[in-house]
């Protein structure tokens, strides 16, 4: 098998006295749309932060393509955070060049061709869309990069239904082969269809990494009864 584009080895990281994830090993083949599914608190977005080195783990270890995050890792990450942080007063075609800067696998005529088609007018300012608009911005330029490794933090969240499936489709047609996408998500049966395989995470524990033809096969049931089982309150 190739080397994977993400592995964790007994990967823990504390807030102070709060324990976010413990022990989590796994990796993460290339060429898959993988679902990072748990419940609110249980260590999505701190395992993304640590993928993008935005934190660094407590013990254990993370790496991408075999690297440690950092500039290297930065160029083949395309990195969609939980919140946005981009500021108010940029347009939507500010955006694109921003990104046409910073990153040299964007392709903006892509990006363009995606705004025009969700209707976006490239000239407003981010302060005058609604959130889902931004949420679609944002996952179009994130999208729009030719990266190894694709990773979106809760990106249909604020996304109406007809708008999820278009966006869904964007990640299928706008990866390719040797890419990964990892998707954390909790509108998981809009998501699984779309989905390879799935990571449950459950108080900071990987508790299932499975692919979701395993799942039906074992269980007889979709990802989605799965998951409203194994986590029931
Ligand atoms: N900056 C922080 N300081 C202290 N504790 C934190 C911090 N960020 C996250 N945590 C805690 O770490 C745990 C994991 O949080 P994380 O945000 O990774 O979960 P999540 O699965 O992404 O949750 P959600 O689905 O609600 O977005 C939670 O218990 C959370 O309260």
């Amino acid at each position: 098998m190739s080397e994977p584009i993400l592995q964790c080895t007994g990967l823990c990281k504390n807030y102070g006295q709060k324990t976010a994830l413990d022990n989590v090993t796994f990796s993460l083949q290339r060429g898959r749309i993988i679902g990072l599914l748990g419940p609110n608190g249980s260590g999505k977005s701190t395992l993304m932060k640590l993928a993008n080195g935005l934190l660094t783990p407590s013990s254990g270890e993370i790496r991408i393509a075999g690297n440690v995050p950092g500039i290297e890792t930065h160029a083949i990450v395309s990195y969609l955070p939980e919140r946005t942080y981009f500021s108010d007063w940029m347009t939507a075609d500010d955006l694109l060049n921003f990104f046409q800067d910073f990153y040299s696998d964007f392709n903006i005529n892509k990006a363009a061709d995606m705004l025009t088609h969700l209707g976006i007018q490239p000239r407003d300012t981010l302060k005058t869309m609604s959130k889902g608009t931004k949420e679609k911005i944002q996952l179009v330029v994130v999208m729009s990069r030719e990266a190894d490794l694709y990773l979106l933090d809760e990106p249909i969240g604020g996304v109406d239904p007809a708008a999820r499936d278009y966006i869904l489709n964007t990640i299928l047609t706008n990866y390719n082969e040797n890419s990964t996408v990892l998707i954390s998500t909790h509108l998981i049966s809009d998501i699984e269809k779309v989905l390879d395989e799935v990571l449950f995470l459950n108080k900071g524990q990987l508790v299932l990494q499975k692919t979701v033809d395993d799942i039906r096969a074992e269980y007889g049931k979709s990802v989605d009864a799965l998951f409203r089982e194994v986590f029931a309150c």
